[in-house]
């Protein structure tokens, strides 16, 4: 009998930390939710571009919510445990205690969040330098990755944080060193955030060159010289201590760790697709695109061989899919900046009493607003002369660009709810022109891809999956299980556990297509005219920052 059908059944958990929250899952081994809980997580913003968290917080809300979901549960039943996180530096000094990262000096905030933007100098050194490590991030390494961060807290916190410093991990491993008490790093979160090769490790000259050398003099103890491929087994398990703090048994297996998005990119992009009519069925993964839509939207395409697309990440060997490459796009805020969109517009307010009278969520209330002002046309009409640029948080991909920002044309007088409906309208359909951008960006340099298979909190949202159906073209799978980054998590504890011979094989057994999107092939023309205008924004941007740079 193969571990899919065993009975009675075994149970894993997955412990998601995303930006805003933690949630954690019950799964069992055909991937089904048995039960699920959230808890809000605090981030400070002291000054702007820089966004602190608590790693004490953090842990905290990991034990609430398993605690949760493991109410009532056989705990014998329960045979692993996986974490992943959002890409976070955590500083902690020798003996594991937070250390601030803060001018204020407050060491409860000892998170540089992945969102943080204060490494820019930083970051254009690194750039500067023109380092072979730099052809494996798309040519220019972000902000938002490990090594700027790191020179920052050396030029800027050398006494309270730099010198005092024992480890520096990225959120998901350091969430198993909790677990476990092993420091052993992911493959996931070194490749892809440290510069570090899955073939040939770290490189020297790349951290002599940028002024941190001091890695390379203790052997990379403080940032890792244990590295583990992602759903391996840690130590001896779950230590006692973490176990009584998360509500489970001491010794179940822990797995080594994945990137959040790379956690949404095993949940779905292995997906049983057969009885949905799609042309993925008979084409290879790598025709598949995984987008992982939360607080930032991630776009995972995995290759048989390395594929370098210009201002997309990667590619990185074995840091999603095992013997797969990967190559990473993203948008640095999508649901924050649709958040940042409602929530700023004068008629907010007026939105608010009115989803909360009819028990819905301000998206459901607006999606149907939409509907109703439509009259005959199709509602993605409703924006032919307002148009957004939507990077509000600097360009990740394709065009690697921090500096650009948000732009908006075609604004009126009105401050209504209908014109907050069309704005808010106006930004979904600007998040998916920019996959559109990847897409092409990624097509353009070797990929073939024919669907999208979307994950994350905006995946709830009927509207921004239509869009991106008939903006890209393509057909969007929607996952059974809704939370499929929790699936992914709860895969890892499950390869930890033995119960599954490779994540290849629980990714097949653990995750389902459920819904599916198909583009209205009707409007395309209207899209394809909103895309030429989408391009020409940036362009004219551009145009004008040139303008005023000049004497
Ligand atoms: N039910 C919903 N309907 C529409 N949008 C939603 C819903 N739930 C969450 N979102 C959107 O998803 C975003 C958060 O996604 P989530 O995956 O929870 O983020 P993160 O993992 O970064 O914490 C929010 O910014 C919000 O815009
Ligand atoms: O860089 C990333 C993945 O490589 C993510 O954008 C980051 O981890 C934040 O994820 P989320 O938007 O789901 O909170």
């Amino acid at each position: 009998m193969s571990a899919g059908e065993q009975e009675p059944r075994h149970f894993y958990v997955g412990v998601d930390v995303g930006t805003g929250s933690v949630r954690a899952a019950l799964v069992d081994q055909k991937g089904i939710l048995r039960a699920f809980a959230e808890h809000p997580i605090k981030e400070w913003e002291p000054q702007c571009n820089h966004h602190e968290q608590s790693s004490e917080d953090i842990w905290a809300a990991c034990c609430v919510v398993t605690k949760k979901v493991v109410q009532g549960i056989e705990l014998s039943l329960i045979r692993g445990l996986g974490f992943d996180a959002t890409c976070s530096l955590v500083v902690l000094d020798k003996h594991f205690h937070p250390l601030p990262v803060n001018r204020e000096g407050d060491p409860h905030r000892n998170i540089i969040m992945w969102l943080d933007h204060r490494a820019v100098s930083q970051v254009h050194r690194i750039n500067g330098t023109k380092h072979s490590v730099l052809q494996y991030v798309g040519g220019v390494m972000s902000v938002e990755m490990q090594a700027p961060k790191l020179l920052w807290l050396k030029e800027n916190l050398r006494e309270t944080c730099w010198d005092k410093a024992g480890h520096f991990f990225d959120l998901p491993d350091f969430l198993s060193w909790k677990a476990t008490g092993v420091t052993a790093r992911s493959l996931c979160t070194l490749v892809c955030k440290w510069t570090y090769s899955a073939e040939t490790g770290w490189h020297d000259s790349f951290w002599k060159t940028i002024g941190l050398e001091d890695f390379v003099a203790d052997n990379y103890s403080k940032i890792g010289n244990q590295v583990l491929p992602p759903g391996v087994s840690l130590g001896n398990g779950l230590s006692p201590e973490a176990a009584k703090d998360l509500g489970l048994p001491p010794g179940i297996a822990v797995a080594s760790s994945l990137i959040d998005a790379h956690a949404g990119g095993l949940g779905v992009i292995g997906a049983d697709v057969r009885g949905h009519g799609l042309v993925c069925e008979g084409q290879p993964m790598t025709s598949r695109l995984a987008v992982i839509c939360g607080t930032s939207s991630c776009h995972m395409g995995i290759s048989k061989d390395p594929i370098f697309v210009p201002g997309i990440w990667g590619p990185y060997f074995s840091a999603m899919v095992p013997g797969l490459w990967l190559n990473e796009g993203g948008q640095s805020v999508t649901g924050k900046l649709i958040d940042h969109v409602v929530q700023g517009h004068a008629a907010f307010p007026e939105l608010q009493a009115k989803a909360t009278a009819r028990c819905q969520s301000v998206y459901a209330y607006l999606n149907s607003h939409l509907d109703l002002i439509k009259k005959a046309q199709p509602m993605g009409f409703l924006t032919v002369d307002l148009h957004v640029w939507p990077d509000f948080h600097g360009n990740r991909s394709p065009l690697a660009d921090l500096t650009l920002k948000g732009m908006v044309t075609g604004l009126k007088l009105s401050q209504d709810l209908d014109d907050l409906a069309i704005l808010y309208l106006a930004t979904i359909q600007a998040i998916a022109f920019g996959t559109r951008h990847i897409i092409e960006t990624m097509e353009a340099a070797g990929h073939s891809l024919s669907t999208l298979f979307l994950c994350g909190g905006l995946s709830k949202n009927p509207l921004f999956v239509q869009m991106h159906a008939d903006i890209t073209g393509m057909p969007v799978v929607l996952s059974q299980e809704v939370e499929s980054v929790l699936v992914g998590a709860a895969i890892l504890g499950a390869c930890a556990s033995g119960d599954f011979a490779s994540v290849q094989e629980a990714m097949a057994r653990m995750s389902r297509a459920g819904n599916v999107v198909l583009p209205r092939g009707e409007d395309k023309r209207y899209y394809d005219k909103k895309y030429q205008v989408f391009l020409k924004l940036v362009e004219h941007q551009k145009a004008y920052a040139a303008i005023m740079q000049g004497n």
